[in-house]
C-alpha cells in the first residue's frame, strides 16, 4: 500500500493534497508520510516476530525530530554516529539504553557523553578507538559495552561510493584481524564485550551478500567462543534497498527469514539478540520533495525544466547519478509531453534532480521527487546562500511543519564582519 497516491489526477500524501501543501507552505518542501514511516517500522518487528531483536533505525537517513519522536513512540532504537545524533535522539524522547554509536572517529567527548547518558553499545571501527574508549571510560569510572565492526569482505553490489564491507573500504576491522582486536578487547578493564557488528553496504538489492556476511560473522563468533569470549548480540547493520525505479529488493520479511533459518542452524542462534540498523528501507519512501517549475528551456539538443530545487535541497542525482522518479502533482491540466533534463537553480553544470524525464508540464506547476525520505534533507546544505527548505509531517488529514523554512537571516547566523579600522 503506497501513501503517495493519486485522487482524480491530484498526488495526495495520505488524506491531504499535495498541491494544497505547497501553496500554504511554499516549495520547495518535503512532505513526509506518518503513516509510512510506522509501516516500515513494523515490517521490520513484525518479519523478527518472536526472535530477541532490536531495530536501531539509523538517524543519518532522516534525523527530523518528529520522525525520531514516531520512531521512539513505536519502540526503536537508533544508531547513531556522532554527538548531534545523540543529543536529537535524546531530545526527541528517545531511550539512551537502546542507543548504538557507529562511525571510524568518535571522538573523546562523543564517548564521555554516550557512557554518561548509558547507551548500549559502542561499535568500535579500530584497534586505536578501542584504546581511546578504554580510556575515556576509566576517566569516568565507567565500562563501555563494545562490539567490533568488522569489514568482511563481502561485494555488497551496490554503488561504490555506498559499499563499505570491502577489505579496501575504510569502515571497520578486517574480519582476520578480528579475533586478537577481540582478545584485547576483553583485556582491557574499562571495556566489555557485547556483540558483534557488521555493515556491508546501502541500497543492497538482493539478500546473498548479507547471508555471505552473516556467514563470515558466525564464523568469527566460533572462534571467539573457543578463547572464552561470548557475544550477546549481532547487529549487523542497515543496508536493505528500496525501490527507487524498477529494483526488487528484498522485504524485510524474506530477509529476516533467511537469516533466521541460517541462524537455527547455528548452535545457541535462538537466544542471540539480532541487531539491525536500518536507515533507507525506513524512511526513503515515506517522503517526497515537492518543487515548483520556474521555467521550460527548450534547447537545440535537450529541454530543460528549470524548477525551485536544486543539489543543495537534494544531493543524491548529482553526487551519486541516483535516479528518483519526478512526477507531475496535478494531472489535470492539458500540457505537451516533452523529453526534459529537471535541474535547478545553482550554478553548477551538475545541478540535476533528473535527465531525460518524459513529463508533461508547464512552468509555475509541481513536480514531487519522490522516495526522498531517506538522504534528503539530512543531506541538504546552504549551497548558493539558499535556505534550507521546509520540512513537513502528514498525518491522516492533518499536515505539521516538523522544520521550518530557514530564513535569510539564519543564512550568517554566527558570522560576524572584522571590526572596523582593526587589523
Ligand atoms: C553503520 C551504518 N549503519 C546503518 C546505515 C544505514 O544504512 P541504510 O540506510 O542503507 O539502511 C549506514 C549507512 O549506510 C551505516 O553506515
Ligand atoms: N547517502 C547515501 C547513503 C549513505 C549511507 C551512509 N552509510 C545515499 O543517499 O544513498
Amino acid at each position: 500500500m503506497d501513501y503517495f497516491n493519486y485522487r482524480d489526477g491530484v498526488l495526495y500524501a495520505e488524506d491531504v493534497p499535495l498541491s494544497r501543501i505547497a501553496d500554504e507552505h511554499g516549495t520547495p518542501c518535503y512532505v513526509y508520510s506518518k503513516a509510512t514511516f510506522e509501516r516500515h517500522f513494523r515490517a521490520y518487528t513484525e518479519a523478527l516476530g518472536g526472535h530477541p531483536h532490536l531495530i536501531c533505525y539509523a538517524v543519518k537517513a532522516n534525523s527530523n525530530l518528529a520522525v525520531l519522536g514516531l520512531l521512539a513512540k513505536l519502540g526503536a532504537g537508533f544508531d547513531i554516529v556522532s554527538i548531534g545524533e545523540l543529543e536529537r535522539v535524546l531530545n526527541a524522547g528517545g531511550d539512551p539504553a537502546k542507543v548504538v554509536f557507529s562511525g571510524v572517529a568518535k571522538q573523546a567527548h562523543e564517548m564521555a557523553r554516550a557512557l554518561e547518558v548509558g547507551i548500549k553499545c559502542f561499535n568500535v571501527e579500530s584497534r586505536p578507538e578501542l584504546e581511546r574508549l578504554n580510556r575515556v571510560a576509566g576517566e569516568l569510572g565507567k565500562i563501555a559495552p563494545v562490539s567490533l565492526r568488522v569489514n568482511p569482505d563481502v561485494d555488497a553490489g551496490t554503488h561504490p561510493y555506498i559499499s563499505t564491507g570491502l577489505k579496501d573500504n575504510k569502515f571497520g576491522i578486517p574480519v582476520d584481524e578480528a579475533l586478537d582486536v577481540y582478545e584485547l578487547a576483553a583485556s582491557l578493564p574499562n571495556l566489555k564485550v557485547k556483540g558483534l557488528d557488521c555493515h556491508i553496504g546501502s541500497q543492497l538489492t538482493e539478500t546473498a551478500p548479507f547471508l555471505d556476511a552473516l556467514d563470515r560473522l558466525l564464523m568469527l563468533m566460533e572462534r571467539l567462543r573457543e578463547r572464552g569470549i561470548e557475544i550477546e548480540h549481532l547487529d549487523l547493520g542497515g543496508g536493505l534497498g528500496v525501490p527507487y525505479r524498477d529494483e526488487k529488493p528484498p522485504q524485510p520479511f524474506d530477509y529476516a527469514s533467511q537469516l533466521l533459518a541460517r541462524l537455527s542452524r547455528w548452535e545457541g542462534g535462538e537466544a542471540l539478540t539480532l541487531l539491525f540498523e536500518p536507515g533507507r528501507s525506513i524512511a526513503a519512501n515515506a517522503g517526497v520533495m515537492l518543487t515548483r517549475v520556474e521555467f521550460l528551456k527548450p534547447g537545440e539538443t535537450k529541454n530543460f525544466a528549470i524548477v525551485d530545487a536544486a543539489m543543495n535541497d537534494l544531493i543524491r542525482p548529482a553526487l551519486y547519478q541516483a535516479w528518483q522518479a519526478i512526477v507531475p502533482v496535478d494531472t489535470r491540466q492539458t500540457r505537451e509531453s516533452a523529453l526534459y533534463d529537471v535541474v535547478g537553480p545553482v550554478c553548477e553544470t551538475g545541478d540535476f534532480l533528473g535527465k531525460e524525464r518524459e513529463l508533461a508540464i508547464d512552468e509555475g506547476d509541481l513536480l514531487a521527487v519522490r522516495s526522498a525520505g531517506a538522504y534528503g534533507f539530512v543531506m541538504a546544505s546552504n549551497y548558493n546562500s539558499r535556505p534550507r527548505a521546509a520540512e513537513l509531517m502528514v498525518d491522516g488529514d492533518s499536515c505539521h511543519v516538523v522544520r521550518a523554512r530557514e530564513t535569510v537571516v539564519s543564512l550568517w547566523a554566527g558570522e560576524a564582519l572584522l571590526p572596523e579600522g582593526g587589523h
